[in-house]
């Protein structure tokens, strides 16, 4: 297993590229993703957001590129050569993708059994509830199945799924997506808490400008079929790229800066 240096990035993307049939989704794409931070990835629909996810995990096979995960290569490996650092990261896919026919406890065991097949039921249980807990749900919602929860308890049971194996590093796709403001603000809170608290990195895609000003350290920015620009939002917005003007200052980007300041000048 790969030891990894300091200030050396968690995820290093080099030379991405992605197409399907005709249509290339990347082309030299690179990106760096720093041990400890959370980077926002935004970009309008269809520029790639979630095939870059799924080429950083192993999902998708790229046409070329190097990608390396913990200083581990994760392109073109059979399951078994990446079950190290599988268990070194944690998923939530678009839309929470728990499985209907499990409760939210045996959900969140599914990970662990994959992993850990040794580990007995009164321990799946004990980690379990721990972990149902940790994520902000009652812990009567271990039992429930995802179709008994709102929409925020189920991302919530999703997270929890997610932080299942005790991850360095967690993917989230959109985890706001679908959530009134205020759910969307309390998932975000939860997720700054919990990085801060577990130290994790966390790669965000997010259509959510609230999320980025809230909790992310660096927005990476897909457009032309690459990463255009890696920054603080203020290093973003001293470029002049019209996607991006046009994203953090257009109308909903001056709302979520304005509310940013608001809650700034309330302390
Ligand atoms: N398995 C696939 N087969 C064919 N085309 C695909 C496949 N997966 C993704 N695509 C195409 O690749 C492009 C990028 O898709 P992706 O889902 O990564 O976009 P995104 O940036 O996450 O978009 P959104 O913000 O709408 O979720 C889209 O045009 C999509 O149709």
């Amino acid at each position: 297993m790969g030891l990894m240096k300091r200030g050396e990035p968690i995820i290093r993307v080099r030379g991405l590229k992605n197409s399907f049939g005709e249509q290339v989704v990347h082309e030299d794409l690179d990106l760096d993703v720093m041990k400890g931070e959370v980077i926002g990835v935004v970009g309008g629909s269809g520029t790639g957001k979630s095939v870059l996810m799924r080429s950083i995990i192993g999902l998708q096979t790229p046409d070329a590129g190097e990608i390396t995960v913990f200083g581990e290569d994760t392109v073109d490996k059979e399951e078994t050569e990446t079950i190290d650092i599988r268990k070194r990261w944690g998923i939530l896919f678009q839309g929470g993708a728990l499985f209907s026919t499990l409760t939210v406890a045996e959900n969140v065991q599914v990970p662990l059994r994959e992993f850990y097949p040794g580990l007995n039921q009164a321990l799946l249980d004990e980690i379990a509830a721990y972990k149902v807990v940790m994520t902000g749900l009652p812990p009567d919602a271990g039992p429930k199945y995802p179709a008994e929860l709102s929409g925020g308890m189920k991302k919530r049971a999703g997270l929890a799924r997610a932080l299942a194996l005790d991850p360095e590093l967690l993917f989230l796709d959109e985890p706001t997506a679908g959530l009134d403001p205020i759910g969307a603000a309390a998932f975000d809170e939860l997720t700054l808490s919990l990085q801060k608290t577990l130290g994790l990195t966390v790669f965000l895609i997010t259509h959510d400008l609230d999320s980025l000003y809230a909790i992310c350290d660096r927005v990476a920015v897909l457009a032309d079929r690459k990463v255009i620009a890696v920054g603080t939002i203020d290093e973003l917005l001293a470029l002049d790229h019209p996607w991006i003007q046009e994203y953090f200052n257009g109308p909903r980007g001056r709302a979520a800066t304005a509310s940013v300041t608001r809650e700034q000048a309330k302390g």
